[in-house]
This record gives structure tokens, C-alpha cells and sequence, in this order.
């Protein structure tokens, strides 16, 4: 007979995934996998791993590879892990939002992988778009304050679609830029090579004001580090032809005044945001750059945190922990967080990851409106292409033997 494999709306659960835990603890009465071992395929557990990794020195899944795993691609990470999994003999596997930020070819390659599985052990799909969902999976659960309810055959579930028009315009900026030149970052023939491996090769991009841009390319391609190279502090930026709003990199200025002109975005950072703080704080915290909220912000800067969260439709939720929010909101507020000084350069690292088709729409509605309605810059950083964006240019990474090259698109 063949297996029942099951998926669940990543929206229809908590943010602590107790449900994913009480399945993995044979807790749940629904499914009745109780004395059956399951094991989770997602990114927290591959960023335990990688955390485990950096605190004890301990390369688990990469022990017969030099480097540790936090090294590798997404799409690399996730074959090591998927493969460390299934040594490890699980009866079912619960696989959270398994194609994230995996490239076309990434998601194939894994998605055979994953029905050649589903021949031996259980899949329980958490899924955001009705298009990521595996062929075989059999019912879709439905989900109340974390316990499953019901279960539908697949052929019987109706998915939802949105659209979304946000009412209201992008409120103004308080904060002003000097001497901000129009060229703000250009990369000259800039070169990057771990080892005997090249991964960027001779690259030239020139990012200027008001412009709307992707950075594109599929797993390991080097679009992370292209972004360290400008955002963050990757060693290999030093001697090269990487300028900064005008600056060579490393002449001087500090990567403090580099990045109070640059607002970014990235999920991973999510992990950062621990500490109990409001929806309204967060968005304060932006005018000081930093994680919680340590000093007394002025009238104008509340009344505009307020603001933002108006035109977000989150008035209502503005004194609501920032925690208890969901994923969309909560990407909502840390863009707003990061536009609250209408930066001259916004980079959005995957913010479309993990979201399903209403959190999209609304996400993309939100850059198209920054676009139109302030002077910030956006980077938007993608392993795939998204319709509905007023982007002005794409460029694309394009690995070969001999590292990426990069082109603009259109
Ligand atoms: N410190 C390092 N040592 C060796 N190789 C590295 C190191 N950091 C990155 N790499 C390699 O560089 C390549 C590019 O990685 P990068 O993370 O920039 O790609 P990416 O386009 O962001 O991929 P993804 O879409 O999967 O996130 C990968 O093959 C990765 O394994």
C-alpha cells in the first residue's frame, strides 16, 4: 500500500513550533506516530549545528570535509544535512519549509531525493506556497492553537490567494545624509577565492541612488558574499576596488558609519531579536542601530514608529511583543525598522524566504512602495526571480569553472 505523507500550513503555526515538537515526542494523538522515531529537517536545526560548530569546535556534519558547515551554500548545507538525517534510520521526517532558499535546480535535486524517501519513511511537509508542495504528499492538516484538527485529502483543499495594496504613503524621514554621492557602491574587477576556488571572478557592479536592484544567482553562486563584502566585514573586501558611498573600503572609515547608511534585512537576524520588545519599540530601535531599545527615543521619533506602523496596517498590534507576532509581520516591522531613517541604501537579504503567497504580496507591494516613495536604494538578494516587482535592473551571478561572473540582465 502506498504511504500517507502529509503536509501543514506553515501560517497555521506558533512561532515556537510546539506542534513540531509534540509530533517529534510522539505527543500528538492525531497522527499516532508515537513509538516511531521522527526527526526535523529545517533551518533551525541546521543553524543549531552550525552553532554547535563555532561554540565546541564540533564539525558533526562535515566530518569528513576541512571546512564546517556553515561554510557551504544553503543548497549544500541542506544535501549534508538531509543526508546526516537519514543515517541517522528516522520511521518519518518532518520537513519545515524544505526549499527555501534553494535555487531551481537545488529544489529538483532535493525534491527527487524526497520522493525517492517518501517510498520508505512518513513526510510531514510544513509549506508555505502551494507550488513548493511534494507530489506525494497524500492530506493537508489543519491546525488550531498548535494541534492538528482535521485532515483533508489533498484533492479536497482549497488554497487562498492574495493581493495586496497597502493604504497610505511611506512616512517622511526625520534623519539627513551628507554628502551622499550618486555612485554608492561600485565593485572593481573584485576577485574572491577560498582556497584553490574561486568564487568571484572579476566582478564589476556599480550601484547608484534611487535605483531598484537584484542580486541574483543560484546556490553557491557567491551572492552572500558579495553582501559581506559590502554590509559586513569579510576580510577579503580589503585591497580590493570596493567602494562605498565614494570610499574605498578599509581607508579609513569605520564599518559603524558605513552601516548607519545602509538598512538591512535578512531572516537570519531574526535569531538576534530575543529580548521582550514591542512592535513599536523595534521599530524605534532603528533610529539607534541597535538590538534592543537602551535609549529614551524623542516624540517625533515614536510618533513616526507609529506612523510606519499605521501604513503597515499594525496599529492595533503596536504594543504586542515583537516575538508573539507572526513571520510576515514580523518582517514588516524589522523593514520598517531598517527604512525608519530612509537609509540611502536598503539591502532585503531573501525577506520573500519562508513566506506564503498573501505574506509575498505584501512584501513586494512594500518594496514597490519604498521605491516610489523615498530616495533609499534597494538590494533585493534572491536565489529566484519574482514577478510584480518595479525593479529598474537585475544582476545575475553566473558560476563557471573559474568563480561567478557577474552581468546585468535587464
Ligand atoms: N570560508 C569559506 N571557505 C571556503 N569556501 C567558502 C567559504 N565561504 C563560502 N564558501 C563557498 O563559496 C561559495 C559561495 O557561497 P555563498 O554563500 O556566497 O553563495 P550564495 O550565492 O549566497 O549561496 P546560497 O544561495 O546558497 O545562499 C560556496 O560554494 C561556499 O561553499
Amino acid at each position: 500500500m502506498d504511504k500517507i505523507h502529509f503536509a501543514i500550513k506553515n501560517e497555521s503555526l506558533c512561532t515556537k513550533n510546539n506542534l513540531v515538537e509534540s509530533i517529534l515526542n510522539g505527543l500528538d494523538s492525531f497522527l499516532n506516530l508515537k513509538y516511531k522515531k521522527g526527526l526535523l529537517f529545517s533551518i533551525s536545526v541546521l543553524e543549531k549545528f552550525i552553532e554547535k560548530e563555532a561554540k565546541y569546535d564540533a564539525q558533526t556534519l562535515t566530518l569528513n570535509e576541512k571546512r564546517g558547515i556553515r561554510s557551504f551554500s544553503s543548497g549544500e548545507q541542506k544535501k549534508i544535512l538531509l543526508a546526516y538525517l537519514i543515517e541517522q534510520k528516522p520511521d518519518f521526517l518532518i520537513l519545515e519549509s524544505p526549499f527555501e532558499s534553494l535555487d531551481t535546480n537545488a529544489v529538483s535535486d532535493l525534491k527527487e531525493n524526497l520522493i525517492k524517501l517518501s517510498s520508505k519513511i512518513i513526510l510531514i511537509q510544513i509549506f508555505s506556497r502551494k507550488e513548493e508542495l511534494l507530489p506525494i504528499i497524500t492530506h493537508v492538516l489543519e491546525v488550531e492553537n498548535d494541534v492538528i484538527t482535521s485532515s483533508n485529502a489533498i484533492e479536497k483543499y482549497t488554497f487562498k490567494e492574495h493581493d495586496f495594496v497597502f493604504k497610505g504613503t511611506i512616512p517622511k524621514s526625520i534623519t539627513f545624509y551628507k554628502n551622499i554621492p550618486k555612485q554608492l557602491i561600485s565593485l572593481r574587477n573584485v576577485t574572491v577565492h577560498y582556497g584553490d576556488n574561486c568564487i568571484l571572478n572579476s566582478i564589476n557592479w556599480i550601484i547608484n541612488k534611487n535605483e531598484f536592484w537584484q542580486l541574483i544567482g543560484p546556490n553557491g553562486s557567491g551572492k552572500t558574499t558579495i553582501l559581506s563584502m559590502i554590509y559586513g566585514n569579510n576580510v577579503k573586501a580589503y585591497g580590493q576596488e570596493v567602494y562605498l558611498f565614494g570610499k574605498k573600503k578599509g581607508s579609513g572609515e569605520s564599518v559603524w558609519e558605513i552601516k548607519e547608511k545602509i538598512g538591512y534585512f535578512s531572516p537570519a537576524i531574526l535569531t538576534l531579536f530575543q529580548r521582550e520588545i514591542t512592535a513599536k519599540e523595534m521599530v524605534i530601535s532603528g533610529f539607534f542601530d541597535s538590538i534592543g531599545l537602551y535609549k529614551s527615543p524623542t516624540t517625533l521619533q515614536v510618533q513616526l514608529a507609529k506612523e510606519w506602523l499605521k501604513l503597515l496596517g499594525l496599529e492595533s498590534e503596536k504594543e504586542v511583543s515583537f516575538k508573539n507576532l507572526t513571520t510576515a509581520t514580523q518582517r514588516l516591522v524589522l523593514i520598517a525598522r531598517a527604512m525608519i531613517k530612509h537609509p540611502p541604501l536598503l539591502i532585503l537579504d531573501e525577506p520573500l524566504m519562508n513566506l506564503d503567497n498573501q505574506g509575498t504580496a505584501i512584501l513586494i507591494a512594500l518594496m514597490n512602495k519604498i521605491v516610489k516613495e523615498s530616495d533609499t536604494t534597494i538590494l533585493f538578494v534572491s536565489h529566484r526571480s519574482v514577478d510584480n516587482l518595479l525593479l529598474n535592473t537585475v544582476y545575475e551571478l553566473v558560476p563557471t569553472k573559474n568563480g561567478s561572473i557577474g552581468s546585468i540582465k535587464k
